[in-house]
């Protein structure tokens, strides 16, 4: 019986036939005993672990190689089954097993499935190769194979499998395996490409041996159309060199090296690029030629145009910071400079040693503020930049003003890493900025203020007086004369006083005062603060001392000024209305005999109305025949008659009535009536005397000179030409010239003067004592006459000063060889000091006053009998 149990045979047939066939297998054992020890012999002896199973899958031999791999002695297992149990660990047939059961192929693919072959040497055998991980100190690959045992009539009797332990060579097959594969990966993977190629013809030809995906797309061609194409022209060559189209000549080289490096078995690298038409870099390669131990040639083409163009923009970054002109220096995270550029050095004096490792403080100049740090980096923290004038200290100590940008340069993780500092030294432009601001706020002559600023300080004094509930003051102030200066002297010496008298405006004032110059000699004042102590109207009495002080260039006495003032909040609210205010208040001064100084009052604007429709007026007065002349008589009280007699304009205006002379003079002087008008007034004059002259009374004309007529470079021309037309001697004409027009023309108009005397007309000094004469310029001067200012002779008989003077002027005017007139003689107290005093020649209203020309020819000869009575001593 078999130990699978078949058996059909009725037992006393079959225990009939099993013993015969006990007795047949003890015979064959008999007859092959010794064949089977020879068998057993080698089987043990074998070093090759073996083992065999009879035909009841029993083991008889599990030799010592065996035991030793599997640590399981022959005597435990012999005559058992369980080699299954030891390969497999459960019960399942071996290789051996499945040979004694010839199996089908179903089961060996069923247990060995990919693992098993039928042996090529021994018919019959099977080999398999697998892992076994129950084995005892591992898992061990075991290659086997298992051959059938046959008996003489060719059954299969059992079947002997040897064994042999290939874990090792397994595992060094998975290891080259494994490593194939990763290094495959590698070749399929990486980004640079490569392809291997194969020498051919004793390396004078290469075929393309393989090719990676990253070669397949630089040549645009994939793998199997390249594999096996000889490179010998340059569209072949095209990969090894470059992406894409490669010159002949490139890919000639680049043939050249291969061969090259084949034959000397030295690496050769080869760098290319190819560039647009625009010149900029499109493919950049470095490829290296290296040959491998197998004989083949290894291209590996590495795309470098990225960092080509990296590079190129570094190296442009880099010369843009050598060279800049900007000043740039980069901190770290913690704000340490760690580099910076030479345009820094230039700017700031301190080079890289000096810089690195330090703090932009380095360069604090103190002036910033205490808040700009926070500023600062509150903007870099929220705009990741910051822009802005920045006020620097130079290594040598010399403070600049720059304009930066201060970047934040953020990490991978968006932490800030650098900050980089661009700036400019700005200071000479800031400094023309605030030249030209300056210029345009200043008046270039006196560095005052001018109109522009000074309407701003107006508003902003207004506003801080509002807020403190105090007054501000206007001064507005306008020199005397100025013009005459300006024309005497000329202009150059006109702007040297116009500095001078701005430096003594400045130091009549607080430094919180404001002094503007409007142009011209006008001068502004904004005193600030009304409330304090010192008055408004000291200041500008300090003001108007100060101009009184010696000039020296030019060479001036005296300068007088005429102050207008307006105030806040009496007088306006504004700067415009202020302005106005003070203009009118200050041509009050003017009209009030100047070098003085009016408050704006209201009655001023109406004033000034009244003078702005009088000059209109004024311009139409000539045409509109509303001038008259009136005559005052002159007498000698010495010799009892009357010799003369003084031209006095007067207007007669339609509807005001007779305007004072004091009023429209002065108006027609400012708007240059008065030459036309003196004009008219001589010519008038001199034939009203020619008819009194024609008339039997030879009387001398006086008429008064203004200031613009004497400068009329026609004067005498003009004098000359009335004299001949009105046909009047000039013996009989005299001109009287106010003592301030000698005083300020004098060193001018000596030949005026002269030119006059030799028409043969007298010159007088009208006024005289009131306008500070220079003595040494009465002698040098052709004059006939001075006429005391009637103000004197009107005090003189009660002020002793007046009396004194008139006596002076008359001694004076008798030891120059001098005429002398008193005018306004109203009293006989008067007439009697002044006749004591030798002074015969009078006029005034005691003998009488102006008058149109009919009454004074009428009142002539009433005239002459009083001048008569008087002549005769006072009892
Ligand atoms: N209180 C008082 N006054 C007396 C007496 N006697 C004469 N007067 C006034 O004294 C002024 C004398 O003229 P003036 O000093 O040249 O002063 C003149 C003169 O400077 C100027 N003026 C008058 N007519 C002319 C003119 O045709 N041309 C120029 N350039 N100025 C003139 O106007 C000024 C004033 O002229 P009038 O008003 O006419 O005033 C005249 C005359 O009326 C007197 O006893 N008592």
């Amino acid at each position: 019986m078999t130990d699978n149990g078949r058996s059909a045979a009725p037992a006393n047939r079959r225990d009939h036939r099993e013993c015969d066939a006990l007795t047949e297998r003890r015979r064959i054992k008999v007859e092959h005993g010794s064949e089977r020890d020879c068998l057993s012999q080698i089987i043990e002896g074998s070093p090759v672990p073996t083992f065999v199973i009879d035909e009841n899958h029993v083991v008889t031999h599990w030799n010592r190689a065996c035991e030793a791999i599997f640590s399981v002695p022959a005597a435990t297992i012999i005559g058992t089954r369980r080699q299954r149990e030891i390969f497999y660990g459960k019960d399942r047939p071996c290789l051996a097993d499945l040979i004694v059961d010839q199996a089908g192929e179903e089961a060996y693919e069923r247990y060995y499935g990919g693992k098993y072959r039928k042996s090529a040497l021994i018919s019959g055998a099977y080999e398999a190769e697998d892992l076994f991980p129950v084995f005892q100190g591992g898992p061990h690959w075991l290659f086997f194979t298992a051959a059938p045992l046959f008996d003489k009539n060719g059954t299969i009797v059992g079947a002997v499998e040897t064994l042999q332990d290939v874990t090792d060579r397994k595992l060094a097959e998975m290891a080259f395996l494994a490593s194939e594969r990763r290094f495959r990966d590698l070749f399929e993977t990486m980004s640079d490409s490569v392809v291997i190629l194969q020498p051919q013809d004793e390396g004078t030809e290469f075929v393309v041996a393989d090719m990676n995906p990253a070669a397949e797309a630089a040549c645009l061609t994939d793998r199997d159309q390249m594999v096996g194409k000889p490179l010998r022209d340059a569209a072949s060559a095209a990969p090894l060199a470059t992406a894409g189209p490669v010159s002949t000549e490139t890919a000639l080289a680049t043939l050249d090296a291969v061969r090259r490096v084949w034959r000397t078995g030295r690496p050769e690298s080869r760098f290319s690029i190819q560039h647009d038409e625009g010149g900029k870099a499109l493919d950049c390669r470095n490829t290296h030629f290296i040959r491998l131990p197998t004989g083949e040639i290894a291209c590996l083409s590495e795309d470098v145009t990225e960092r080509e163009r990296n590079q190129a923009e570094l190296e442009m970054a880099a010369s843009v910071f050598r060279h800049t002109v900007e000043g740039i220096f980069v901190t770290d995270a913690r704000g340490i400079i760690v580099s910076v550029n030479p345009a820094f050095t230039r700017i700031t004096g301190y080079d890289e040693q000096e810089a690195v490792g330090q703090s932009p403080r380095l360069l604090r100049s103190g002036l910033q503020g205490d808040d700009f740090p926070g500023i600062l980096w509150e903007s870099l923290k929220k705009e990741g930049s910051w822009q802005g004038q920045i006020w620097n200290r130079r290594k040598n100590g010399e403070i600049f003003l720059e304009w930066a940008t201060i970047t934040q340069v953020l990490d991978a993780q968006g932490r800030p890493s650098r900050y980089v500092a661009i700036f400019n030294d700005i200071t000479d432009l800031h400094r023309k900025d605030e030249q030209i601001k300056h210029q345009a706020y200043h008046d270039a002559l006196t560095g005052l203020p001018n109109r522009l600023l000074l309407s701003k300080r107006i508003e902003q004094a207004i506003a801080v007086a509002r807020r403190n509930g105090h007054g501000i003051a206007l001064l507005f102030i306008d020199l005397d004369h100025f013009k005459t200066i300006n024309d005497c002297f000329g202009h150059d010496m006109g702007d040297k006083l116009l500095i001078e008298v701005a430096r003594r405006l400045k130091s009549c004032v607080r430094d919180s005062d404001t002094v503007a110059r409007l142009g011209g000699d006008e001068f502004i004042i904004v005193i600030g603060d009304t409330s304090l102590p010192e008055s408004v109207s000291h200041v500008c009495h300090r003001i108007l001392k100060s101009l009184r002080q010696h000039f020296s260039e030019p060479e001036v006495e005296v300068v007088t000024g005429s102050i207008g003032i307006s105030q806040f909040p009496e007088d306006g609210g504004d700067a415009e209305t202020l302005l106005k205010h003070a203009d009118i208040a200050m041509y009050e001064s003017k009209r009030r005999s100047r070098n003085t100084i009016s408050f704006f009052t209201a009655d001023m604007t109406h004033k000034m109305m009244r003078r702005l429709e009088l000059e209109s007026d004024l311009r139409r007065s000539i045409d509109h025949a509303e001038l008259e002349v009136y005559y005052q008589p002159k007498a000698d009280i010495t010799a009892g008659d009357i010799y003369g007699m003084e031209a006095l304009l007067r207007w007669r205006h339609p509807i005001r009535g007779m305007v004072p002379p004091d009023e429209f003079i002065p108006l027609a002087e400012e708007i240059g009536m008065i030459v036309p008008i003196g004009e008219w007034v001589l010519r008038t004059a001199c034939r009203d005397a020619m008819g009194l002259h024609a008339a039997g009374q030879r009387l001398h004309l006086s008429v008064n000179l203004s200031m613009q007529q004497f400068r009329d470079p026609d004067l005498v021309a003009r004098i000359a030409g009335i004299l001949a037309e009105t046909g009047l001697a000039p013996e009989w004409l005299e001109l009287e010239l106010t003592e301030t027009i000698i005083m300020t023309e004098a060193t001018q108009s000596i030949e005026a003067f002269n030119q006059i005397k030799r028409l043969g007309v007298a010159l007088s000094i009208d006024d005289f004592g009131t306008g500070y004469s220079s003595l040494s310029y009465l002698t040098k001067l052709p004059i006939d006459t001075l006429k005391i200012d009637r103000s004197f002779i009107q005090h003189c008989g009660h002020d002793g000063n007046s009396a004194t003077v008139v006596s002076a002027i008359i001694n004076l005017a008798a030891q120059l060889g001098h005429s002398v007139v008193a005018e306004g003689v109203e009293t006989v107290a008067q007439l009697a000091f002044l006749r004591e005093r030798k002074c015969s020649m009078i006029q005034g209203y005691l003998l009488g006053r102006p008058v149109p020309l009919s009454e004074f020819t009428t009142n002539l000869a009433r005239w002459g009998k009083i001048v008569a009575a008087l002549a005769s001593p006072i009892a």
